[in-house]
């Protein structure tokens, strides 16, 4: 008799808890007015480069932004912001307080939770979905005009776990112009439409090269692939980025592109991503 009480009270506690922690998802949820994953079907294409300039460019329009990284084993989105060194707070409601970027730009990552930056994170499926999970319930986001949650590559328990999660949250898909990251597009399409995740739009990023010495452009991977692949899925095409080599050397050295370079054609091809999202949002 004992036995079973005890195992219904503990029962009852977890239900307790679980119920809290839906309740605190939901409100968190409710005051997000727009939720965007961004993913690809393969690595390397710029996901995080993608969201992190997009999220910079929503908020130079003076929309309430944040990014969540869910890339758990290759969390860069600190890095990329140049707050890599910050540590993510808790305030007085026990709940995580995002990284600042600035008033209106905030950031939360696994990379700004690890004591070593460096540790390897070797994680599973349902560990990596309770922590999707928490970085929306137990994170004190406040008013957000727009979530933009950057993904690892693939179609793996990450971006399953955010549609499981936030039945909201529409996909933005990064491609390069070459047919080898199209085909891969056309899995992430499949993806979205089997778990019934609305496709927002398609970018094509590393598109066209202009040589800094004579000027010339050099389409090195192509261009035009992602509008075509966009126009074939009825999906909306939402840019092109030129190739930069600048961006590499600002991911790598921990600084922000768009700070530095605030009238580069790839700051100007991402804030016109950003007010095609926002006319398209209405
Ligand atoms: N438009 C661009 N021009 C030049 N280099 C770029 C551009 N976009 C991204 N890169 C570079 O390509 C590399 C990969 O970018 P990034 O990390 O954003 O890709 P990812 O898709 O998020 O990668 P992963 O598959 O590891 O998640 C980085 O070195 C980044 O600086």
């Amino acid at each position: 008799m004992e036995m079973i009480t005890g195992g219904d009270c503990k029962s009852s506690q977890q239900k307790q808890k679980q119920s809290e922690q839906d309740a605190a998802l939901e409100d968190s949820l409710r005051k997000i007015k727009q939720i965007f994953m961004v993913m690809s079907g393969k690595g390397g294409v710029g996901k995080t480069s993608v969201s992190v300039n997009l999220a910079m460019a929503l908020a130079k329009k003076g929309f309430k932004v944040g990014i969540m990284d869910v890339d758990i084993h290759g969390p860069d989105v600190p890095r990329m912001l140049g707050i890599q060194k910050e540590m993510l707070g808790v305030n007085a409601n026990r709940k995580l307080t995002p990284l600042a970027y600035s008033d209106n730009l905030s950031a939360v990552s696994i990379e700004s939770l690890s004591a070593s930056k460096d540790d390897a994170i070797i994680w599973r499926g349902p560990m990596k979905h309770s922590v999707i999970r928490q970085f929306i319930s137990d994170v004190e986001w406040g008013e957000l005009d727009y979530l933009i949650i950057d993904s690892p590559p693939g179609t793996g328990d990450e971006p399953l776990s955010v549609a499981q999660t936030i039945s909201g949250a529409k996909a933005i898909i990064v491609t390069t112009p070459q047919e080898v990251s199209l085909a891969d597009v056309r899995k992430s399409i499949n993806f979205c439409q089997t778990i019934k995740m609305e496709i927002f739009g398609l970018i094509e990023n590393m598109s066209g090269f202009k040589c800094p010495h004579c000027g010339e452009a050099i389409d090195m991977f192509g261009t035009g692939g992602g509008e075509k692949t966009a126009s074939d899925f009825g999906i909306h095409f939402l840019g092109r980025i030129p190739f930069e080599p600048k961006i590499v050397a600002c991911g790598d050295s921990g600084s922000c592109y768009q700070e530095i370079y605030k009238t580069s054609p790839v700051t100007l091809a991402f804030e016109a991503v950003a007010e095609r999202m926002a006319k398209l949002n209405g």
